[in-house]
């Protein structure tokens, strides 16, 4: 019968490594293979050393904990983990369109479409996870992989929840961070409303709304929400309308998710299947 990955006793026996994938802040991820099932995966390693060092190793058993419970579409699966004696092993859901952030780089920025197709699929995953008490999952397009059909899939694991103010200071960008928590008061679910509308912009115009050269001036700029649309590229209204209702200071005034499902610039140019075919 069918194990369940999450209880499987796995080790790097069971797998054949490929390619890397990338280097991330605590480890690499390779393409692999579990020799068995031929199912190929993605395979993050992470020095148990660096994780000892930052102190995450508690906050990833408890987000592991967690991914492993999450199932939607638009959420990368994580099918088990592993530990030897100097590292941990991520088995995860392989995107094979790699990550969004390269794509955005690359097209400086998105179509009105495939803007509003991502919004929309990261709204709808963001409901999921609110429903099940999961926020702030850090969405920025570090974050976001593109699977083989051309969805989006969220990659991290909220690592921000608990160590996002030594994580940030750490590695540097606030763009994303809502008012209320760049003045570090409690934060809710609504977080995630505001940083979807930071990548909302950025997915438009190819940089982040409060960019600025130094923190101090993004911090005053976010606080202020200090939002400017510029003339080029071209941008419709509706979209600014949308942007203009997630990025609000009120948290609790700010566009709901499923409204946002509603809003006319998402209903005319997303593509209901949550996939961009360009
Ligand atoms: C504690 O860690 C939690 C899990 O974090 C990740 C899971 C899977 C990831 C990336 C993850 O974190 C970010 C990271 O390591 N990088 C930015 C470097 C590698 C970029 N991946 C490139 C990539 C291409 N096709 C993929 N299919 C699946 N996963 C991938 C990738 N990467």
């Amino acid at each position: 019968e069918k194990v369940s990955t999450m209880e499987r006793r796995w080790t790097l026996n069971d797998f054949d490594i490929g390619k890397p994938l990338g280097r991330g802040k605590f480890g690499h991820v390779y393409l692999a293979r579990e020799k068995k099932s031929n199912h190929i995966v993605a395979l993050k390693v992470l020095f148990k050393s660096q994780l000892k060092q930052s102190q995450v190793e508690h906050q990833l058993r408890r987000e592991v904990e967690i991914q492993s419970h999450l199932r939607h579409p638009n959420i990368l699966r994580l099918y088990g983990y592993f530990y030897d004696q100097t590292r941990v092993y991520l088995i995860l859901e392989y995107a094979a369109k790699g990550e969004l952030y390269k794509e955005l780089q690359k097209c400086k920025y998105f179509s009105e479409r495939r803007a509003a197709t991502y919004v929309a699929s990261l709204a709808r995953a963001l409901i999921y996870l609110h429903g099940k008490h999961v926020i702030h999952r850090d969405i920025k397009p570090e974050n976001l992989l593109i699977g083989v059909q051309g969805e989006l899939k969220i990659a991290d694991f909220g690592w921000s929840v608990h160590t996002f103010s030594r994580r940030r200071t750490m590695c540097g960008t606030l763009d994303y961070l809502p008012p209320e928590m760049v003045e570090s008061v409690e934060h809710d679910a609504s977080v995630d409303i505001w940083s979807l509308g930071v990548l909302c912009y950025e997915f438009l115009y190819g940089v982040p709304p409060f960019e600025a050269k130094e923190h101090s001036d993004t911090y005053r700029r976010i606080i202020k929400v200090d939002l400017k649309f510029p003339p080029k590229p071209i941008v419709s209204s509706a979209a600014k309308d949308l942007i203009s209702q997630m990025l609000v200071k009120d948290s609790s005034r700010r566009l709901p998710l499923h409204k946002l499902l509603e809003h006319p610039w998402i209903l005319h140019n997303a593509d209901p299947s949550g996939i961009y075919r360009g």
